[in-house]
């Protein structure tokens, strides 16, 4: 495997090449890493593609006091396809990933084949609560953003069970570039598309985490009851439930994919 940096989005494309593609896309504060787990176990029948978002990991960065739209950072997807010559794939994304995928369904129908959307939202969180966040941010930097997220990405009994992943990931978060972070708070505050998802034609898997405070199972549903070719997922897990609960997403993937 390799990830590849050009103008655009650092990737890594692997698996057979004659597979069907699987793309994957990650939550606000994470990398392409989050889908590791996923991408060891169905890189045998699909081509893995996944990328940092735009502000994240080693993806172009944004300038002072920068701020991004959804569909800009939908609009990266669709450059990304683009240049490595990608007609239609499957499209997985979690929290900010699945927004971005709702708007894919929406704006670049199509792109898609298929689509999960995990632990999301058509509005995720309220327009103010992004905005403090970006000005937290840019006043004190990531530690405020970074001492909550356990809490707000895994359950009580995970953080105690598996210590040192969880510490990992919000180490990583606390080095999350804070320009970045910020500028797609203020994609999130703007994102509305609860009015638009009813417009998605694409067999779409809608996962929730019952413990999901961020995401709630009622947002799921929403989407669910509004998607005309939507299936239901619900996972015992919080927020990041593709690593919470890894093995029962990677299966309920794979079923609806297959
Ligand atoms: O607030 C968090 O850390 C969780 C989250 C909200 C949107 C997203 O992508 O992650």
């Amino acid at each position: 495997m390799t990830t590849t940096r050009s103008a655009s989005m650092s990737y890594t494309l692997d698996g057979p090449p004659e597979a069907p593609v699987l793309m994957f896309s990650n939550s606000l504060g994470t990398t392409m890493s989050l889908w590791e787990s996923q991408a060891r176990s169905l890189r045998s029948h699909y081509r893995i593609l996944r990328y940092d978002t735009r502000g994240h990991g080693e993806s172009p960065g944004v300038t002072a006091a920068g701020s991004l739209t959804l569909a800009q950072l939908g609009q990266d997807v669709v450059d990304l396809l683009d240049q490595l010559k990608l007609d239609k794939v499957n499209f997985c994304g979690i929290s900010m990933g699945g927004i971005i995928g709702l708007w894919l369904g929406i704006y670049a129908a199509d792109r898609v084949q298929r689509l999960v959307v995990a632990n999301s939202a058509a509005k995720i969180g309220s327009e103010d609560g992004w905005r403090s966040r970006a000005e937290q941010i840019a006043e004190n930097g990531m530690d405020g953003v970074a001492d909550g997220a356990a809490g707000r990405w895994f359950t009580p009994e995970f953080i105690t069970r598996t210590p040192i992943l969880v510490d990992a990931m919000v180490s990583d978060l606390r080095h999350c570039s804070p320009r970045g972070y910020a500028a797609c708070c203020m994609a999130l505050a703007d994102a509305d598309l609860r009015e638009e998802v009813v417009r998605i034609e694409a067999p779409t898997l809608i996962v929730a985490g019952r413990h999901d405070p961020v995401t709630t199972v009622s947002d799921a549903r929403f989407l669910q009851e509004r998607i005309a070719d939507a299936d239901y997922l619900e996972l015992a897990a919080s927020h990041l439930s593709n690593v919470e609960a890894s093995d029962a997403f990677t299966a309920g993937l794979m079923k609806f994919l297959a």
